[in-house]
């Protein structure tokens, strides 16, 4: 084991054992590269989440008293601490979720920019005052932090996705308990564990590790004294989640699932688009919710487009993420490995091409998928209507705009998606139809901090980042003033 690997290690030991010194149960953490274990952490229960919400809720007042700015110089240094911890963070995650390492240190410094976002706009969670349709009142609004919120992260981001959380919700003044996803939690307690050392109090961030989320996710839905819940994760979890809050009536925010349709134009940058795809295709593997799922080419450049897409696709080398050359990493576990591989099967028995499959390493249990290039695919294959979630690229031709806007929009989910054109008609024209929350035009990668990320219908609730970031956890009060 490295030197940086054990520095993380000892970082995410030191937390634990002071916060669980005797835990009663642990679960490993395997590396999907080599099913090797990594870390045992503790095994937590609806007890341990109760007495999470118990450390938030006597923090909550001591945090939420800060000025603004006090709490943006504890994100300032929170922030920098992270990126002076940029290396050993990113193997740490490598390790545990399995993308390239390359990756790794890019969604590190991804978190960090949310912090280092919510530190700029935590001074600016402005009121109104508002002219007074009488003389003896003054009407002001302010607003004020919503409280404890419980968190709840998905694996296949496991510091980005929880930073985009906890940066905004501390900014304002709320105190937190996460439950990281059970595959991925090690990202999450050294996050944590910086945040102390930036000065943020413990008990304003309380982590629950777990191998069972139902029961703790059942106390962090419906608890009295929480009063959010901002959940990212795959759609039918996060409608349970929803369902759970609505019994209390809970604000929730819900970041998705996606089925995002990436569609080039007869009048596109093909070398571009190609590019383009590849990016939005193949990052972390296909593991992500705004990944390309379904490709639509225009007829007319259709043979282009494929003949460099294809070749390039070829070129994709899977590996551990630790080692230098790796582009594509192992899925997160063998049960993803066995649904992206069931999706594939089923579109070749329905008449999709294999055009491609390339190799994967022999030498190691890993969870390993092949890169996957799939021709002829239709939509009466499951893999155009669910999330693949793996390094597989589903290929479908179209003649018309209008055509391929309809199809591009048959779909529950409404996350991210992509074209590539030049004609600014036709550019104006596709972006107002599709029905999505965020589309890449003659781009793959479009997340950034500075940005309302988020979904429409079942792709989720609400947004994160951006100038709007802070209003899922404040709460407005108007104060009518007599005098
Ligand atoms: N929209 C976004 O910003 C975004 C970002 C990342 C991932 N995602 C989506 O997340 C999914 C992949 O992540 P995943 O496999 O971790 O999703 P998941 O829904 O299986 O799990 C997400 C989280 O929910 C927890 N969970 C599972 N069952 C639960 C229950 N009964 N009660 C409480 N918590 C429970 C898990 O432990 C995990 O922490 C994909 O659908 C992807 O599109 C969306
Ligand atoms: O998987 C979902 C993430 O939100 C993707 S991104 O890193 O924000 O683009």
């Amino acid at each position: 084991m490295s030197d940086l690997l054990k520095d993380a290690l000892n970082l995410v030991q030191a937390y634990l054992h002071i916060k669980h010194p005797r835990p009663s149960t642990q679960y490993s953490i395997d590396n999907p590269a080599n099913v090797s274990t990594i870390l045992q952490v503790p095994d937590m229960d609806a007890h341990d989440a109760e007495h999470a919400i118990a450390q938030a809720t006597q923090t909550l007042p001591q945090w939420r008293s800060l000025t603004a700015r006090e709490r943006s110089k504890a994100l300032r240094r929170w922030h920098d601490l992270v990126l002076a911890h940029q290396e050993e963070l990113a193997l740490l995650l490598t390790t545990e979720q399995g993308k390239p390492l390359a990756e790794a240190r890019g969604e590190i410094a991804y978190g960090a920019s949310y912090i280092e976002w919510f530190a700029e706009e935590a001074v600016r969670a402005y009121g109104d005052v508002t002219p007074s349709n009488t003389g003896h009142t003054r009407l002001l609004t302010i607003k004020q932090p919503i409280g404890v919120v419980s968190i709840i992260t998905p694996w296949n981001f496991p510091n980005a996705m929880l930073a985009r959380k906890l940066a905004p919700a501390l900014a304002v003044g709320c105190t937190c308990v996460v439950k990281p996803a059970e595959d991925t939690p090690l990202s999450a307690l050294a996050l944590a564990a910086l945040a102390e050392q930036a000065g943020i109090p413990a008990g304003a961030i309380n982590i629950v590790t777990t191998s069972r989320p139902a029961p703790i996710g059942e106390v962090l839905c419906t608890h009295a004294q929480v009063r959010k819940v901002s959940f990212t994760g795959s759609t039918p979890i996060g409608k349970h989640i929803a369902h759970l809050a609505a019994s209390s009536v809970k604000r929730v925010s819900l970041e998705l699932g996606g089925n995002a349709p990436f569609i080039v134009f007869d009048d596109a940058d093909i070398p571009a688009a190609v590019q383009g795809a590849l990016a939005s295709k193949y990052r972390n593997a296909g593991q992500t919710c705004v990944c390309t799922n379904r490709f639509y080419i225009q007829e007319g450049i259709y043979d282009a487009f494929v003949a460099e897409y294809a070749r390039q696709v070829a070129l994709l080398k899977t590996g551990a993420g630790t080692e230098a050359d790796t582009q594509i990493g192992p899925l997160i576990n063998q049960a993803a490995c066995a649904k992206v591989d069931a999706l594939v099967k089923d579109a070749i028995r329905q008449g999709a091409k294999l055009t491609y499959q390339g190799a994967i390493p022999d030498d190691t249990q890993g969870h390993f998928y092949p890169v996957t290039l799939l021709t002829q695919v239709t939509e009466a294959m499951a893999l155009t209507q669910e999330e693949i979630f793996g390094p597989v690229s589903a290929l479908m031709t179209f003649k018309e705009e209008a055509e391929v806007i309809q199809r591009a929009n048959a779909t529950p989910y409404g996350l991210a998606a992509y074209f590539y054109a030049r004609d600014i008609g036709r550019i104006w024209r596709v972006a107002e139809a599709l029905d999505y929350g965020m589309i890449g035009i003659n781009e793959g990668i479009i997340s950034n901090a500075a940005i309302p990320f988020g979904g429409v219908k079942e792709s989720g609730l609400g947004r994160e980042g951006s100038r709007h970031g802070l209003d899922d956890y404040l709460e407005t009060k108007f104060l009518c003033m007599g005098f």
